[in-house]
């Protein structure tokens, strides 16, 4: 067994989904969940292997999605299971890697920020290896985070904001499209209309951001006629305050993430 997702909700699915879709075997990955329904569902979904955490002890690569107030009581059931050479990963907000070390002494261990397009192939990931974590653990980690998506490798002290920005930020986006749709059917759009019309215009304004190697700024002074349509729709996003309501957003998330660890 390659890899063992243990908490198999809905990030270790959007992973697992990933790496099935890029290539790897479903043979080749395991699942631990403590609700049965929820691994008999995946593995009839994706053909996943449901196991207990001392089979999963025994994959190359533990990839740990419990949610952060759970990981303490994973990493202590794990402990005395692991095999020998088994890297963990964990994916849990906020936890940091002084409490996933100090669980597991002597493991290797690499602390991951993903979030949820690794569900179709364009995820983005944060990797901070952790001090036993070799040069080949974290070739590895970033080989399965590319397989999804892209990923960079930072420092600790900056997860929490990587976190705020693209580990939370398709919720932001997606809080988004709904609002531009609920504008859409005031505007007496048909609900089916706005949410192709809203859709598509989020497919097309990612591809050029990711594709035309200009900035945001760039792109949105792009489509701003002088005296036009859009400089009105921008005014009023100024006027609420819409600009200075996402630097907050960011914020709150950055500090959410770092209470997480009690930090
Ligand atoms: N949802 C997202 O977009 C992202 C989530 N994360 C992190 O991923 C982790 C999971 O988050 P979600 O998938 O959103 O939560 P979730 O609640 O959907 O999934 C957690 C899963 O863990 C299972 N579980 C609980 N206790 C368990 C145990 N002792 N052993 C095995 N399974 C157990 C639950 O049954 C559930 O299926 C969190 O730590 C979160 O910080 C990180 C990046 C993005
Ligand atoms: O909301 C959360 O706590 C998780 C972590 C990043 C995205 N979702």
């Amino acid at each position: 067994m390659k890899i063992a997702v243990v908490g198999a909700g809905a990030m270790g699915e959007a992973l697992l989904a990933g790496w099935i879709a890029a290539g790897t075997a479903p043979a080749d990955i395991a699942i631990v969940d403590a609700s049965e329904q929820r691994v008999t569902e995946l593995e009839e979904r994706h053909g996943v292997v449901g196991v207990d955490l001392a089979a999963a002890a025994h994959a190359e690569t533990v990839v740990l999605a419990v949610k952060p107030y759970q990981i303490v009581g994973v990493l202590n059931d794990l402990r005395d299971e692991l095999a020998d050479g088994t890297l963990v990963v964990s994916i849990a907000a906020g936890v940091p890697l002084e409490v996933l070390e100090g669980a597991l002494p002597g493991v290797a261990v690499v602390r991951v920020m993903p979030n949820a397009p690794a569900l179709v192939g364009k995820g983005m990931a944060g990797i901070v290896p952790g001090a036993s974590a070799t040069g080949e653990h974290t070739a590895t980690v970033t080989g399965l985070m590319d397989a999804v998506g892209r990923s960079l490798i930072t420092d600790e002290a900056h997860l929490d904001a990587l976190t705020a920005l693209s580990g939370s930020g398709p919720a932001y986006l997606f809080y988004v499209a709904e609002a531009m749709i609920e504008g859409g059917v005031h505007q007496g759009l048909s609900r089916a209309e706005a949410t192709e019309l809203v859709n598509q215009t989020f497919v097309g304004s990612a591809a050029m951001l990711a594709e035309s190697g200009r900035t945001a700024t760039a792109l949105r002074e792009m489509v701003t006629s002088p005296e036009g349509t859009t400089a009105a729709a921008l005014r009023a996003l100024d006027d609420h305050g819409v600009r200075a309501a996402f630097l907050d957003a960011v914020e709150q998330c950055r500090l959410r993430s770092r209470r997480m660890a009690g930090r």
